[in-house]
C-alpha cells in the first residue's frame, strides 16, 4: 500500500521513515511548516539519527498540501493537537483527501479523531498510540530515541469497527517497519491508556525540564504517579471506559518506561522548551473533562493543567 504522512515532525518522520526504509512501501510527506519543507527540499531528503549516533541523510518527497496531487491508500496523521484543525481544512481544500482512503493517527492526547472523523469514513479510520521516543532536532533532521526494534505501539479501529483487509495489511506493513504493532480489543480504552500515562510522565518532566531517566531517581514519583492514576482510573470508570492493565501496572509502566527511554525528553518539553504551548488540555485536561461529565473531581489533574499553563506563562520572565 501507499502511504501519505500529513505532519512531518518528529513522529510523521519516524513512521514513514521506517515504512519506506524496512516495509519498503511508497511513502509521501505533506508538511506546512516552511522551514522544514524548504530544508527538505534544499538538501535532498531528512538528517536520521538513532539516539545522537549514525547520521544519515535520507532521500524523502516532501509537499506543501497545494502542491501534492498524489493519491496514498493511507493518510497517516501525526500534527499537534493545537494545529489539527487547521491542518485538517486545509488539506481538505488542497483536494488531498478521497473517499477510498483511510487514515491513521497515534497523536498523544484526546480530541483529534472527532476532528479526523469530519473528513473520513468512520470505518476509514485506525486509532492508535505509540510508545516510540523521536525528538526533531530542527527542520529536516530527526532523532530516533531508543535501541533499534524498541518501537511499541497499539493500534485498533475507529469506534471498535471489525478488522478488514484494508487495517490488516496496514497492521502488516506496520510489522514489517518494525513499528511493533499490537492490535488492541477496544479503541477508546487503549487510547486513554496512553492519555492517562502521558499525564504523568509528559507533565512532570515538563514542568521540571527534566528527562524521564531523571524523573524516576526521585523516590516519590510511584506515589505521585498512583494518586494520578486513581483518578483517571476513577474518572474513566464512572464513564465506562475499559483501561488496558490496573492502577498497579500502569503505575510499572511508568517505572519501566523512564528507565527504557531515560534520555527522553516528552514531546510536550519539547513544545514547552521551544516556547511553544503544550498539549496539557488535551491531556489532563482531557480526564479532567471525563471526570466532570461524570460527577467526580480531578482534583490532581485540574491543580496539574493550571501548574503546567502556569509554567507556560512563566517562560517570559525567565532569561
Ligand atoms: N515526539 C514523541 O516522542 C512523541 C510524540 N507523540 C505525539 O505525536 C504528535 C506529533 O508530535 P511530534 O511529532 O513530536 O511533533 P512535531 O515534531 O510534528 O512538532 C513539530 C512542529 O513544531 C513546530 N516547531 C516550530 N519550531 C520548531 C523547532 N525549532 N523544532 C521543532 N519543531 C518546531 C512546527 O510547527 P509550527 O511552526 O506550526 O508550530 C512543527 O511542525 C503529538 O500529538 C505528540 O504528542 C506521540 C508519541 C511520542
Ligand atoms: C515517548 C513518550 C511515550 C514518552 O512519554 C511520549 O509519548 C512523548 O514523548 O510524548
Amino acid at each position: 500500500m501507499k502511504y501519505g504522512v500529513i505532519g512531518a515532525g518528529a513522529m510523521g518522520y519516524r513512521y514513514g521513515i521506517l515504512l519506506k526504509e524496512n516495509a519498503n512501501v511508497e511513502v509521501d510527506f505533506i508538511d506546512t511548516w516552511k522551514p522544514n519543507v524548504e530544508k527538505v527540499k534544499s538538501q535532498g531528503g531528512v538528517y536520521v539519527s538513532r539516539d545522537h549516533q549514525n547520521k544519515k541523510l535520507i532521500p524523502i518527497n516532501m509537499y506543501y498540501p497545494e502542491e501534492y496531487s498524489g493519491h496514498p491508500d493511507v493518510w497517516i496523521i501525526f500534527k499537534k493537537q493545537m494545529q489539527l484543525s487547521e491542518e485538517l481544512e486545509r488539506d481538505s481544500k488542497a483536494g488531498l483527501f478521497h473517499k477510498d482512503q483511510y487514515v491513521f493517527s497515534a497523536m498523544n492526547g484526546m480530541g483529534h479523531f472527532e476532528k479526523i472523523d469530519q473528513y473520513f469514513d468512520e470505518n476509514h479510520i485506525v486509532t492508535g498510540t505509540a510508545m516510540i521516543a523521536t525528538v526533531l532536532n530542527g527542520p529536516g533532521d530527526v532523532d530516533f530515541m531508543g535501541p533499534k526494534n524498541s518501537e511499541a505501539m497499539h493500534m485498533a479501529p475507529y469506534k471498535n469497527y471489525s478488522l478488514n483487509d484494508t487495517t490488516k495489511s496496514i497492521f502488516n506493513d506496520f510489522d514489517r517497519a518494525t513499528l511493533g504493532p499490537v492490535m488492541a480489543d477496544e479503541w477508546l480504552g487503549m487510547c486513554m491508556t496512553k492519555v492517562i500515562f502521558n499525564a504523568v510522565v509528559n507533565t512532570l518532566c515538563t514542568m521540571f525540564e527534566i528527562r524521564m531517566g531523571e524523573l524516576i531517581q526521585y523516590e516519590g514519583v510511584p506515589d505521585m504517579a498512583r494518586q494520578l492514576f486513581n483518578e483517571s482510573f476513577d474518572a474513566c470508570e464512572r464513564a465506562n471506559i475499559p483501561l488496558l492493565g490496573t492502577r498497579q501496572s500502569n503505575v510499572q509502566l511508568v517505572i519501566d518506561s523512564c528507565h527504557a527511554l531515560k534520555y527522553h525528553y516528552p514531546s510536550m518539553y519539547q513544545d514547552f522548551s521551544k516556547g511553544r504551548n503544550t498539549e496539557v488540555d488535551y491531556i489532563n485536561g482531557y480526564i479532567a473533562k471525563i471526570g466532570r461529565s461524570n460527577d467526580y473531581i480531578c482534583k490532581t489533574h485540574e491543580f496539574v493543567v493550571h501548574e503546567v499553563h502556569l509554567a507556560e506563562k512563566m517562560r517570559q520572565f525567565k532569561k
